[in-house]
């Protein structure tokens, strides 16, 4: 099977978002990765839903939001309202995951849980069966262009061994300095999703570079 690329939009161009959609409608991405920000659970902001619904009136592929938000529950069905396919929240900012978790699959959502970098993975065992999918923060979480976190590779082998015991179609996404060079080894760790800013909006051709990200001949993964 072939894995997701997901376009990180908090790399777009915002005055010309339109035409930055569109070439992401137009190239070989899978889905639309949506950073919302709130300047509390990370040090910076970035949109809310004037942008979401913005992305959501031109974009024509799924929008995989990421919520980087304290008190997420509070702006779940607003979020759904507005056209997330994907919601993912943080680990660190839900007391009541389960609740969480329950609430965003109400509002017909896929549900996703996020780990910044310190958080470790086993800490997911018990509510991985209920998730479509869990994100690997291989940045600390508030900025697109930072340096990817080598310690990341480890993570994802380690949830992909229990998700072969638990769950073994979870989708896991990785998300912060994902590039050309380290896409190969991800997918062989057993990342099956990828989130890439950076690398595709500073390219030359980001069409290319998305077609590039996406067809790797000599990796393909099985689950
Ligand atoms: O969630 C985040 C950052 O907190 C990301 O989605 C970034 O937008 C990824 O950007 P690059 O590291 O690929 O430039
Ligand atoms: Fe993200």
């Amino acid at each position: 099977m072939k894995h997701i690329i997901a376009p990180s939009i908090l790399s777009a161009d915002f005055a010309n978002l339109q035409r930055d959609i569109e070439m992401i409608n137009n190239s070989e991405a899978d889905w639309f990765h949506i950073d919302v920000m709130d300047g509390v659970f990370v040090p910076n902001i970035s949109f809310g839903f004037p942008v979401m619904k913005a992305v959501n009136k031109y974009a024509k592929k799924p929008l995989d939001v990421h919520l980087m938000i304290v008190n997420p529950d509070q702006y779940i069905e607003e979020f759904a309202k507005n056209g997330a396919a994907i919601i993912t929240v943080h680990y660190e900012a839900c007391t009541h995951l389960h609740r969480t978790i329950q609430l965003i699959k109400s509002h017909g959502c896929k549900a996703s849980v996020a780990l910044n970098p310190h958080t470790p993975v086993i800490l997911l065992k018990d509510i991985l069966a209920d998730l479509d999918m869990v994100l690997i923060m291989s940045v600390n979480p508030g900025f697109g262009g930072q340096q990817f976190i080598e310690q990341s590779f480890n993570k994802i082998t380690e949830l992909r061994n229990m998700a072969n015991e638990i769950h073994p179609d979870l989708i896991i996404e990785v998300d912060g300095g994902v590039s050309i060079s380290n896409i190969d080894a991800l997918i062989t760790a057993g990342a099956t999703a990828f989130v890439a800013g950076n690398a595709i909006f500073a390219a030359a051709d980001q069409t290319q570079m998305i077609a590039d990200m996406k067809n790797r001949p000599e990796v393909s993964y099985q689950i």
